[in-house]
């Protein structure tokens, strides 16, 4: 047996069999765990239970040849050496196992012939020699194969990894609206990618395994025809015990899933810092306690059941394996008896006999657990392909295919040569009977709505909640696809761009921006290639702002962020993650001037600033309108708002209802015309005028 982490007992099945467990086989602990929480849906996951539970041995045998040559494909992408390596040496130790094996007869022949012992035993020294060779060797050639495929397990998580970040990242945006998506992705990212490197390790268990076992087959077939059939009996409920342990174990960990994943949940919620005040101030203790315990029980309670059925399966497998080793010995005793075999020969062929039967046991589990794992890993292949199915096709000019080669570049920002190009800076953005309905929605969010930017200006968006104004902006902002109509820069249509292209040409101050953990010169420069490496991470500069790349600080300056950053520790090179040693927080207001900053620095020609002032105080909030109102140093400028009075010097004004536009004009113009404008501009005014608004 060669590379491989301890199988049963220690292997990841073995931890689940002994930990883990199953209410029952057929999948019925989910139903009960359904049963005791109501409050938790049964879990896609359980998708997988009944297939599991249902599917025999044959079933197995008959899948697994592409479960491997899945894996083998995979591994030879992460690395052929290592690949090579662990194949060809496992086999070598394989070889080696038999010829020890073989070797062992000659020594017991010796020591059986007749004759004084001392000459006996001079006589048993060269075949000797060659068993503790062989024993080396095996050894060595194990390790060697244990070295490589240790190497191989880490890069091919990076492999697959790495494609699904790719994917995801490249995906259609409406992609993530999308719950069958999501729902794909979670089972593809927390289950389906740790299954990547075990079905590689159970794969090369597999071969392992059946190496071991034709080793030992081979040497009882040439011993004596009748020892493989005997092999096979002491082997086969040992081997039952091992697959239906490790079945019970992980239709146990399935039906647990949610319970499992409920409890980190709460006790994330009573170790994590941004929650501890609210714990404490709100006197949630008890209550998160109880309910933690509720889950904990639970669990507690499923696996120690698995136990005991574990326990019984295993005592079952020992004794009839007692029992089947007891036949094979009387068998060859019987042998013997009736000179069918020499007695070297018996001797070595109780040798063989162990070594198969730890391997067949082995060869068995394997097969159950690379099955298993395989079942995860079609979830992860599915995902990546669907994902990648998602991926803008004209993103990807050069055709590249991320399941054959990882790296493949699908997400490129150059790969624009076969599309149309944005001109670097434009004169007319035009929005022509725009219509979107978000997947899954019954009714459009936009409604065929149609405006025009000009060059410089400031536009301004209005209306109430879920109006259409945000998804609006997605749209001119190449985000998502129109379902009907189109946006054109300078009459080219964004349909026929490469959204890169497009966001190369927008910056988007966003409602809901991330509050990145890095540092605060990243969190203004992430995403604009700069002078430093052209992927937004610029040249590193000092701490303070001596050396600080001049447009850097012109964004944090427009934003108000010179003066956060001014009160860090650390200045830009202060991390913005508490989580980490020397890590600052901020406050909402000034995480949004940040968010502002970064807009700013991207330097594109049109800006989007979607409630770009929702945290901020009265002086940051009439700065930025200022500067917006000065169109942001020569920027177009699209602005969301419900702070109307901020909007009454852009250039046009649109009001959006159920995603239509209902008014539009300058300030004057709307206010004239007594609509929805109106009304709601009056009344904001209102709550800063004595009087109370006219009814
Ligand atoms: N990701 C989404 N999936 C499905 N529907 C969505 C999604 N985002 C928004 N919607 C729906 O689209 C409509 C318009 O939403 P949108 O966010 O564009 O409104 P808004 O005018 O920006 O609102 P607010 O003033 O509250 O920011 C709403 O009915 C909303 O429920």
């Amino acid at each position: 047996m060669g590379a491989r982490r301890e199988r049963r007992g220690e292997g990841e099945g073995g931890r689940r069999g002994r930990r883990g467990p199953g209410k029952r086989r057929d999948g019925r602990g989910s139903r009960s765990a359904a049963s005791a929480f109501p409050e938790l849906s049964v879990h896609s996951w359980h998708a997988r239970t009944g297939e599991l539970a249902e599917t025999g041995m044959r079933t197995m045998a008959r899948r697994l040849p592409s479960v491997i040559a899945q894996a083998a494909g995979l591994a030879w992408r992460a690395s052929r050496a290592d690949s090579i390596v662990t194949v060809s040496l496992n086999l070598l130790a394989g070889v080696f196992t038999a010829f020890g094996l073989l070797a062992t007869t000659g020594v017991l022949t010796a020591l059986f012939s007749g004759g004084p012992t001392p000459g006996r035993v001079r006589d048993a020294l060269p075949s000797l020699a060659l068993v503790a060779g062989a024993a080396a060797l095996r050894a060595g050639f194990q390790a060697g194969a244990g070295w490589a495929q240790a190497r191989l397990e880490p890069q091919v998580e990076r492999l697959v990894e790495l494609r699904l970040y790719e994917a995801t990242t490249a995906a259609h945006l409406t992609a993530l609206d999308d719950s069958d998506f999501l729902d794909e992705l979670k089972r593809a990212r927390s289950r389906g990618m740790l299954a990547a490197p075990r079905v590689v390790r159970t794969a090369v268990d597999v071969l392992t395994g059946a190496v071991g076992m034709a080793a030992a087959a081979g040497t009882l077939g040439v011993l004596h025809p009748l020892l493989l059939p005997l092999l096979l009996l002491t082997a086969l409920p040992e081997g039952w015990a091992s697959v239906r342990s490790a079945r019970m174990g992980y239709l146990t960990e399935l039906a647990l899933v949610e319970v499992v994943r409920r409890k980190w949940i709460l006790a994330d919620l009573m170790v994590e810092r941004r929650h501890a005040a609210e714990i404490r101030s709100f006197t949630m203790r008890p209550f998160l306690l109880e309910e933690y315990d509720r889950f904990a029980a639970y669990q507690r309670a499923v696996e120690l059941d698995l136990a005991r059925r574990q326990t019984l399966a295993k005592v079952t497998g020992d004794m009839l394996k007692g029992v089947a080793t007891a036949v094979v010995y009387g068998a060859l005793g019987l042998m013997l008896w009736q000179g069918a075999v020499p007695l070297a020969v018996a001797g070595t062929a109780v040798l063989a006999i162990r070594t198969g039967q730890t391997s067949l046991a082995n060869l068995v589990f394997a097969v159950n657990q690379c099955y298993e794992e395989g079942l995860y890993f079609g979830d992860y292949l599915a995902f990546c392909e669907n994902a990648e199915a998602r991926i803008p096709r004209r993103s990807l000019s050069h055709g590249s295919d991320a399941d054959t080669d990882v790296d493949a570049d699908v997400d490129t920002d150059a790969d624009t040569d076969d599309h149309g190009r944005l001109p670097d800076d434009f004169a007319r953005i035009q929005v022509k009977d725009v219509t979107f309905t978000y997947p899954g929605s019954e009714a459009p969010s936009l409604r065929g709505v149609s405006l025009e930017l000009r060059k410089g200006e400031v536009i301004a968006l209005v209306g109430e909640n879920g109006s259409g104004k945000t998804t609006l902006s997605r749209v001119m902002a190449g985000l998502y696809d129109p379902d009907d109509g189109e946006v054109l820069w300078d009459g080219v249509p964004l349909t026929g761009v490469a959204p890169q292209e497009v966001w190369r040409h927008v910056a988007v101050i966003a409602q809901d921006y991330t509050h990145w953990p890095m540092t605060a010169r990243q969190n203004i420069t992430m995403g604009r290639a700069a002078a430093g490496d052209g992927a937004g991470r610029p040249a590193a500069t000092g701490a303070g702002t001596g050396d600080e790349d001049p447009d850097v600080l012109a964004a944090a300056r427009a934003s108000g962020a010179d003066e956060v950053v001014a009160g860090l520790a650390r200045g830009y090179d202060t991390l913005l993650d508490r989580r980490f040693q020397g890590g600052a927080e901020l406050s909402g207001g000034q995480w949004q001037r940040l968010a502002i900053a970064r807009g700013f620095y991207r330097d594109a020609p049109l800006l989007i600033c979607d409630e770009p002032t929702a945290a901020l105080d009265a002086r940051a909030e009439h700065l930025l309108f200022e500067r917006i109102r000065t169109h942001a140093d020569g920027r177009t400028v699209l602005l969301i708002t419900h702070r109307l009075a901020s909007v009454r010097h852009a250039d046009r004004i649109h009001v959006l209802k159920h995603g239509r536009v209902i008014e539009e004009g300058d300030h004057g113009a709307l206010m004239a015309r007594g609509g929805l404008y109106a009304e709601l501009y009056s009344l904001q005014a209102s709550a800063y005028s004595a009087e109370p608004p006219a009814p």
